[in-house]
């Protein structure tokens, strides 16, 4: 479990303390994949890189299993650090060396194995990850997602139980992204690791995510599951990651030129794929038109978010017969 009590941070520039990270709590527990959203500025590369001391608080503690890592001396972080692996953006892999010398490094500077114990443990991370093949290779031969992949290998190397994700995929292309991410499910479930990314894109979020938090300004505005969090948005920053607009009334405007009540119903589960807005329809004599839509999945969880205008009818026992059926109803335009 990864906690943050009360932690804060502000960069001192120019003799000023400029806050990144206001007093914050966090509770992260094991064996979670917890996402961190936010607009460029937010503050998350600042809570990421506090979780492996990468940057010290200014204030608060952080607990990591159960031990202050604000407290370690420089013995305690190294040994600590071996537990907390982490990949980036772009990749940081060493261009003068092998692939296998890649993934093998954590391992040589932690000095606990021997030659034969590196290979072994290197041939092992990379049919992990998918590059028995290419462990001669030297990064700049590699594709993007490969690269990813070594960061990855490199980063389970000494089997921490931690792996801080810092944009893993934001350089990616979607269909790269989508296996870097699937990988990532993977070795969570496997070796029950677990993840904290960042990033600042929704899908990351809702393919991998079992909680996410949503920062701005230097602090965390709303967390929860992913589902509660991006079905029921709550914050404005939240409902313009979710929805591209910060409010409901901004959101109606968009449809000015639409007659009739203007609902957004958000389906999960099986009713998502229930024939349920046909036979509202007959039984109300309501007439609808769908003016934006979305169906899709949390994880493995199904969803479905459209956006609607009531005609005639009576709207009322629509609304009603909706809700009866668990689906949520927000009116938009009433
Ligand atoms: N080393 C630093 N020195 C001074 N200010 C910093 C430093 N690192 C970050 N900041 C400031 O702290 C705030 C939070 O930055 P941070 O990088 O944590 O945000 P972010 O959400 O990760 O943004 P991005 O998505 O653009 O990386 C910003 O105002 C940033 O300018």
């Amino acid at each position: 479990m990864i906690e943050f009590q009360q932690v804060n941070k502000a960069y001192r520039v120019g003799g000023r303390d400029i806050p990144a990270l206001h007093a914050t709590d966090l509770t992260i527990e094991a064996g979670q994949v917890y996402g961190i959203i936010g607009h460029s500025g937010a503050g998350k590369s600042t809570l990421l890189r506090l979780i492996n001391r990468l940057e010290e608080p200014s204030n608060g503690r952080i607990m990591v299993a159960g031990e202050d890592t604000t407290a370690l001396n420089a013995e305690g972080l190294r040994r600590f650090r071996q537990r907390v692996g982490m990949i980036f953006q772009h990749f940081n892999l060493l261009s003068s060396a092998t692939v296998a010398d890649n993934v093998a490094l954590p391992l040589r500077l932690a000095g606990s194995a021997n030659r034969q114990q590196i290979a072994a443990r290197v041939a092992s991370l990379l049919d992990r990850v998918g590059l028995s093949d290419h462990a001669s290779k030297y990064p700049a031969q590699l594709s993007g997602g490969q690269k990813q992949r070594v960061g990855i290998a490199r980063a389970l190397a000494t089997e921490p139980s931690i792996l801080l994700c810092d944009e893993a995929t934001s350089a990616l292309d979607p269909h790269t992204t989508g296996q870097v991410l699937q990988l990532l499910s993977e070795i969570n479930r496997e070796l029950n690791l677990t993840i904290v990314l960042i990033t600042h894109e929704m899908d990351v979020i809702r393919r991998v995510c079992d909680q996410v938090a949503v920062m701005d300004g230097g602090r965390i505005v709303e967390q929860g599951t992913v589902a509660d969090v991006f079905l029921h948005p709550q914050h404005p920053t939240t409902r313009s990651f979710v929805f591209g607009s910060e409010s409901a009334e901004d959101q109606a405007d968009d449809f000015g030129h639409v007659s009739g009540q203007i609902l957004r119903l958000t389906f999960q589960g099986e009713s998502t794929f229930a024939p349920l807005l046909g036979q509202v329809a007959r039984e109300t004599g309501v007439d609808y038109s769908i003016l934006a839509g979305r169906i899709d999945r949390i994880r493995d969880l199904p969803y479905g978010q459209l956006t609607l205008a009531l005609i005639g009818g009576d709207l009322s026992a629509a609304r009603e017969r909706l809700a009866a059926a668990d689906v949520h109803v927000e009116v938009l335009r009433g």
